[in-house]
């Protein structure tokens, strides 16, 4: 069956340096995909590539078996590509529901966006339940913690619809209970999405991840399941390189970060 997602040999090239040289990475439907590697790896330039911030200076992005390959922002928003940044980007000024709402207003058609109701819509609602806000509707974003944005950010990506959502360090700086939270989040999300995740965080692709790729200096390094990349002697060396601790290997097979 053909992936979702395809990228083949694909290429960036900033002046003389080379962040992402040829790689191939397929996705398939409903799966929950972490991408892994240490800093400056290509991870968020390969993101913007899918996402079309940044055009690849050579192969192609095939998304539901069509070449979505230097096409603009809105327009792979559009096709149903969503995705989070590492800082949320929520507007503090607006209430909880207005954010998800705003979002799903844009993929709407203009007379859609003329007939809205006021107050919040079922489907408004269904996503805030699904991300946990439904109770801080009425707040305004800018009282939420840090977690909650990031609940938030990924709301307003649900409320868009998309087919493939690509979340970059959707755990970074949270504590561990909403570390937990958000594991569960993205499990459940994938039941019916693709996801695609780009994580540093050790412990949480050891608790939620399922299948892995491994990208270092803008190549794929390995690919497979948590269990297989962990025990991969290459893993263990890039991320030892960069003060990586080694976790007992019969015990866990896994790499942490300190
Ligand atoms: N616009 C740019 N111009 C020049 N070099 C860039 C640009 N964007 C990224 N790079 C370089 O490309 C390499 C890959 O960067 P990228 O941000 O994709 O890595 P990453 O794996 O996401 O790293 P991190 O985990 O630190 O976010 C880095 O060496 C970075 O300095």
């Amino acid at each position: 069956m053909e992936p979702l997602l395809r990228l083949s040999e694909i290429k960036v090239v900033f002046g003389s340096f080379t962040a992402v040289d040829g790689v191939d990475l397929s996705v398939a439907e409903r799966e929950l995909r972490f991408l892994i590697g240490p800093n400056g790896a290509g991870k968020t330039t390969l993101i913007d590539v899918i996402t079309g911030r940044t055009r690849p200076s050579g192969g192609r992005v095939l998304f539901g078996g069509v070449d979505i390959t230097g096409r603009r922002e809105h327009a792979i928003v559009r096709a149903g590509i969503g995705r989070t940044f590492q800082t949320a980007t929520v507007f503090e000024r607006l209430s909880v529901a207005d954010n998800v709402d705003l979002a799903a207003s844009y993929r709407m058609g203009p007379l859609r966006l003329l007939r809205r109701r006021r107050g919040i819509s079922d489907a408004v609602a269904a996503v805030l339940e699904r991300v946990g806000l439904l109770r801080l509707a009425d707040r305004g974003a800018g009282v939420l913690s840090h977690g909650q944005r990031q609940w938030l950010e990924i709301g307003m990506l649900l409320a868009q619809q998309p087919r493939l959502l690509l979340l970059d360090e959707p755990v970074a700086g949270m504590s561990a209970a909403e570390r937990e939270r958000t594991g569960e989040l993205l499990t459940e999300i994938s039941a019916d999405h693709t996801v695609v995740v780009v994580e540093h965080d050790m412990e949480f692709l050891r608790r939620y991840a399922r299948d892995v790729t491994v990208l270092h200096e803008g190549r794929v390094l390995t690919e497979g399941t948590v269990a297989r990349v962990q025990a991969d002697p290459r893993v263990q060396e890039v991320y030892l390189g960069r003060d990586v601790r080694v976790a007992e290997p019969v015990a866990a097979g896994a790499v942490e970060v300190e």
